[in-house]
């Protein structure tokens, strides 16, 4: 039998099911990791578990309850094996694929061990974030090396990094916001997960970078080409240059901060108060660092981004759906699965492009 290829998608996590002890065990999982509350391990413990997980995980399980479909379970997994399903159909069998979550499960240990015993000759490990942030692709990284690293015999390892520039990946969520007509909103937000800007620090040599000087971040250059915040800029851009949605009718903000540290501003509250106070009735929300529907889209922008807009004079938040199983998003993972990123050769970019 011919030896095959592997192939990981990995995401970021959810609860096994909407219940206060799973839910704290994912929390727990979550939020321990070194590179999500990188701070040291015995100030970690006591506050992860000291504070935040028992006094979060019954708010967070009300949440997750509400996204929770009946049959099919939390829409960050199912979705994700939606996709693991279609991407199988559009490759041959030479390919062995497996999906993993980064915390709780299906486990990054079952899917590499199914890996390891079908002796496959390669592992392409494909974290499923667009841009890189050292608490989501960096730490699936980190812990595929691990888990990896006392393995007696090694196949060839690759790892996407970043893809934050896919054309493929673009058109897809430019699709999805086209069908929603954006001219007809008042104003569109791009609303991607925040980071503490801390974990800004370190993406170049200088271990200062921090995001903090004025636009220090609005072009990707070879110093900020890691950054996190430099990295969803681009993909804002190119998804309105697609749409021909002017800078001026568009803002870059940050959402789901954690804690009382600051996190990479503006925050998307306060991009919807100030837009709100501007006489805006009715926004467009793109969330383009993730690829699949989860809480953090279909509870923190739908439900409660939408009841704050209300409440400040607004009348109507609309989410974009995210990438989810969008035919050009199973061709963009089947590009990066046999080594194919497709990238945009005219690109506005800085100085330097070179990050692939
Ligand atoms: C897209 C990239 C993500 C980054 C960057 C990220 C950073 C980050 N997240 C937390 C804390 C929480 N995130 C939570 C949910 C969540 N986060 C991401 C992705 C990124 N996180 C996803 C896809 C999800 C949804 C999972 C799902 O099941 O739908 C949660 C749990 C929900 C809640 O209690 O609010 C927490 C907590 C930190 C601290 C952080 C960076 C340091
Ligand atoms: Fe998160
Ligand atoms: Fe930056």
């Amino acid at each position: 039998m011919k030896a095959k290829k592997g192939v990981l998608l990995i995401n970021l996590g959810t609860p096994d099911s909407p219940k206060v002890p799973d839910v704290r065990r994912y929390l727990d999982e979550f939020l321990m990791d070194g590179r999500v509350i990188d701070i040291g391990v015995i100030q970690r413990n006591l506050l992860v578990r000291g504070i935040i997980v028992p006094f979060r995980s019954p708010k967070t399980a009300k949440l997750y309850n509400e996204i929770w479909d009946k049959e099919k379970g939390s829409p960050l997994l199912y979705i994700s094996e939606e996709q693991v399903a279609l991407l199988r159909e559009e490759l041959s069998d030479e390919y062995q694929i497996e999906l993993a979550m980064r915390y709780q499960n299906p486990s990054i240990e079952q899917a590499l061990e199914k890996l390891r015993l079908a002796m496959v000759d390669s592992i392409r490990v494909i974290p499923l974030f667009p841009q890189y942030a050292s608490a989501t692709t960096g730490s699936v990284i980190e812990k595929v090396m691990r888990l990896m690293s006392t393995w007696p015999t090694f196949p060839e390892i690759s790892f996407v990094n970043q893809f934050y520039d896919n054309e493929l990946m673009i058109e897809a969520f430019a699709d999805n916001g086209r069908l929603k007509k954006p001219e007809t909103f008042d104003h569109v937000l791009f609303s991607f997960h925040g980071l503490p800007i801390r974990q800004l620090k370190n993406v170049d040599n200088s271990g200062n970078h921090g995001c903090d000087a004025p636009n220090c971040c609005a072009q990707i250059s070879s110093t900020n080409k890691f950054c996190y915040v430099a990295q969803c800029h681009a993909t804002a851009r190119l998804i309105a240059e697609k749409l021909h949605i002017a800078p001026e009718k568009y803002t870059v903000c940050f959402q789901s901060r954690l804690g009382k540290e600051p996190w990479v501003q503006p925050y998307t509250s306060d991009a919807l108060e100030k837009l709100a106070h501007e006489g805006a009735k009715r926004l467009l929300v793109f969330s383009p660092a993730f690829v699949a529907d989860c809480i953090e889209t279909l509870y923190e922008i739908t439900v409660e981004y939408g009841q704050e807009f209300k409440k400040l004079g607004g009348e109507h938040v609309e989410l974009v759906p995210s990438l989810n199983t969008h035919p050009k998003w199973i061709e963009a993972l089947k590009q990066m699965v046999l080594g194919e990123q497709a990238n945009i050769p005219n690109m506005q970019l800085g100085e330097t492009v070179v990050n692939k």
